[in-house]
């Protein structure tokens, strides 16, 4: 199934529509109350051995999820363990549930303190959720830094308290939690970082809202699952068993055929990963094409992969002209010589799938006099109009095609990586792979999915040249650029945490065909990413 996110906005949306069908919101406080109540045991037997034999200090906010943090202090006192309960307003300041639950909770209400804690086992988090509307600063940004400074164990609800949960910026004080629940779905927060590394372990609760809410909220993302592209999966890369039988005498052209462009003969290595990773990732047939003095160097640390020199547009033209190719890449070290330039704008022109990576991304910027990218020769190319152009930026390379939706803009504005990618995707008319610990892939018709699984190992020189290469390799068996792109990201992202410290870029493409055998364990069903149609239609 698909794992959509939500934000706040949606999120309240389906609260309403919820509360609108006649289930008290008193109601799905008390639901979220006690999943919170549930989550706090669970930690606090972990952490004091069973019984309820611990204290738990809650520290509650000015609304609804205060409210949650007053349900939970009932409930646990109810069970037997100690707690003690502040408030960053006074009860009378308290409005709605947030009151009732109050109300509810008739003990002592304390105002906030470090003391509050001193003898607790346990801080819940009750602070700020999803109606968080600015940095937090002053006296309650003192005491959170003292929170995370105490050593305890922290439970938040629904959100570390100073987390946007839209943009996953944590722009002033935010609680470290060692674990957050939060309930229906999760938020852009809890995948985007800084956000994600202040959640802790995540738990996305059910609080009795309906799935069908999700028809008029729509959602913003979903999570990057196999059920996402299984059914687009390769033939060749399946267990022998799973291969469609009319498929078993499938020569090589029937796989596809991959041209990497390649820089000169002193930056030739990129390109070379990107070309073994294609292989790697079952193209039938990947060629190397660097200008002409590079060729024999090129041609001498290949061996499966051939080389066609291409020195300039003509070439390029008689390259393509001589044999057919599914897929074309442009980017890894591939220089931003007049030569190597005018070979992007060519393949713009070309009616192949085209990969945009690296310096070819940087060439639509370069030598331009307005200093800005023409997104129109992008949206234009055949292969936008087919579906088939990808574009691979990382932050730097992000920035510079689009400066307004940089990552400086977007924590200046406090505006989302998702929002961003979606709207760079629309105007290039690419499916777009903004990559990073939480990289986002996001489509011209205004859908995203986000992989977010902060591996560091993967931050070492020519992990993305890998990368762009798995998903040419995919997309020359015929998988669609957004099934390719999703499949892609999720390989490159297990590799590297199945490898582990040390890995370097050329560890990857060999370790694809283990990683095979896992996905062969989600090959009994699901749907292409690229049927799926939004949740706002
Ligand atoms: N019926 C519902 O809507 C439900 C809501 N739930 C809980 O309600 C939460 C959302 O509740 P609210 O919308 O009341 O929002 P919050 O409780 O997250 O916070 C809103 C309050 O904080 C103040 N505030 C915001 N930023 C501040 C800052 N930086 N410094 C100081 N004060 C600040 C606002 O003025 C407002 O009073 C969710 O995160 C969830 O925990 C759950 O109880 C489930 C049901
Ligand atoms: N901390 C991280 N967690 C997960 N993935 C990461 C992390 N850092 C980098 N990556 C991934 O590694 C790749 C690096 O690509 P890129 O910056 O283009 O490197 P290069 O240009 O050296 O090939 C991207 O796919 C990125 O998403
Ligand atoms: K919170």
């Amino acid at each position: 199934m698909l794992v959509e996110i939500l934000t706040p906005a949606q999120m309240a949306q389906a609260d309403q529509l919820t509360i609108d069908s006649g289930v008290l919101g008193y109601q799905l406080m008390q639901s979220a109350g006690q999943a919170v109540a549930n989550a706090a045991v669970d930690l606090l037997e972990r952490r004091t051995g069973s019984g309820a034999s611990g204290m738990v200090c809650i520290l509650c906010g000015p609304g609804n999820n205060g409210g949650d943090g007053f349900v939970a202090a009932q409930l646990l006192e109810e069970e037997g363990w100690s707690v003690i309960l502040g408030c960053s307003v006074g009860i009378d300041d308290l409005t709605g549930d947030a009151l009732l639950a109050a109300e509810d909770w008739g003990d002592e209400i304390f105002s906030l303190s470090p003391r509050l804690w001193q003898d607790a086992d346990l801080v819940i988090d009750a602070l700020f959720g999803a109606g968080l509307s600015r940095p937090i600063s002053g006296e309650l940004a003192d005491l959170i830094d003292e929170l995370n400074l105490s050593g305890l164990p922290v439970l938040s609800v629904d959100l570390p308290s100073g987390v946007d949960g839209t943009s996953g910026l944590a722009g002033g004080a935010c609680v470290k939690a060692d674990q957050t629940v939060t309930f229906f779905r999760k938020k852009p927060a809890h995948l985007l970082y800084p956000g994600k590394a202040f959640c802790g372990d995540i738990f996305c609760v059910d609080i009795g809202i309906e799935e069908q809410v999700l028809d008029d909220t729509g959602h913003i993302a979903v999570e990057n699952q196999p059920v996402l592209w299984i059914d687009s999966w390769p033939e060749a890369l399946k267990p022998i068993a799973d291969i469609d039988p009319l498929r078993l005498a499938d020569h090589k052209f029937h796989r596809g055929h991959c041209l990497v462009l390649c820089g000169d003969a002193t930056h030739s290595g990129a390109a070379r990963l990107a070309a073994r990773s294609a292989l790697r990732a079952g193209a039938g047939l990947v060629t190397l094409a660097p200008p002409c003095d590079a060729a024999s160097l090129v041609a001498a640390h290949v061996t499966a992969v051939m080389v066609e020199p291409v020195q300039d547009v003509a070439s390029l033209g008689t390259v393509l002209a001589k044999r057919t190719y599914d897929v074309l890449v442009a980017g890894p070290a591939l220089g931003k010589t007049q030569d190597r330039r005018a070979l992007v704008y060519d393949a713009l022109e070309r009616d192949v799938a085209l990969l945009l990576d690296a310096d070819a991304l940087s060439c639509l910027v370069d030598g331009i006099e307005s200093g800005e990218a023409d997104l129109s020769l992008l949206r234009e190319s055949p292969a936008a109009r087919s579906e088939r152009l990808v574009l691979t930026p990382h932050e730097g390379e992000f920035a510079r095609l689009f400066p307004d939706l940089s990552h400086r803009v977007r924590e200046e504005k406090r505006l989302s990586k998702l929002d961003c990618a979606i709207t760079a995707a629309q105007r290039s008319g690419a499916v777009l792979v903004l990559k990073g610990a939480d990289t986002v892939i996001a489509t011209p018709d205004g859908r995203a999915v986000v992989h977010s699984d902060g591996v560091p190992y993967l931050a070492t020189a020519g992990s993305g040249d890998v990368l762009v290469g798995i998903i040419a390799g995919l997309m020359a068996q015929g998988v669609s650029a957004l099934d390719a792109c999703c499949a892609g990201v999720w390989l490159h992202s297990r590799a590297g945490r199945s490898f582990g410290p040390g890995l370097i870029a050329e560890d990857l493409p060999e370790l694809l065909p283990s990683l095979y055998m896992d996905v062969a364990g989600y090959l009994s069903g699901g749907f292409h990413a690229s049927d799926w149609t939004g949740g706002d239609d």
